[in-house]
């Protein structure tokens, strides 16, 4: 399966929703559950610190700090098994991501609010791959100044692409969900420019 197009005003974006095969999904999946040093990141809200409602994990080359909700997140090293998931990406894309932001939602409570991946170390018409592992969950867009919406279920193993100006006319969001569901990894691999 190839990536295809998902028509929305004001975004660039591409799905497939087979990206990795089953087996490779799975292999992945536990090995990022069991290897990966997950911290949980604090976020601001409102001037106050808060717990942030999943897991993380900031993954890139040494000059890849971002900065996030308030902080400055150094780098961890790449794991090993990341490698020739970022060369695949970076090929079929044509981007050099150097760096990925790994996400582990431990059930249905964990969740992700409402944002742009916009900050400027980004630049202007980011392309972000999101590759999803575990369980399926409802990935959300809502457009800033108009009505339009899209509501998308990511399944074990499928890719989002979102590029262009998606960022900067969307927000985006993956909800809460009172279904009973199991653990999903998320991988939004990025590029960044050093400021
Ligand atoms: O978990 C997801 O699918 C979304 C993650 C996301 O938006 C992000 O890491 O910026
Ligand atoms: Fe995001």
């Amino acid at each position: 399966m190839a990536c295809v197009p998902i028509p929305l005003p004001d975004a660039d974006l591409a799905y497939d929703p087979q990206w990795l095969e089953a087996a490779a999904a799975d292999r992945l999946l536990v090995e990022l559950r069991d290897g990966v040093a997950w911290e949980n990141h604090r976020v601001r809200l409102f001037g106050r610190e808060h717990p942030s409602p999943r897991l993380s994990c900031w993954i890139g080359d040494p000059d890849t700090a971002y900065r996030y909700s308030g902080s400055l997140f150094e780098p961890r090293p790449w794991p090993a098994l990341l490698l020739p998931l970022r060369d695949r990406l970076s090929h079929e894309l044509g981007v050099a991501f150097n760096s990925v932001l790994a996400n582990l939602y431990r059930d249905g409570h964990d969740c992700m609010g409402w944002h742009s991946d916009d900050e400027r170390e980004l630049g202007a018409a980011p392309v972000i791959a999101s590759v999803s592992l575990g369980a399926t969950r409802r990935f959300v867009l809502k457009h800033r100044q108009t009505p339009q919406k899209l509501a998308i279920e990511l399944p074990h193993g499928s890719l989002m692409v979102m590029a262009g100006m998606t960022q900067r006319h969307y927000r985006h969001a993956l909800p809460r969900t009172v279904k009973p569901v199991g653990e999903r990894i998320n991988l939004t691999f990025r590029k960044i420019h050093p400021l």
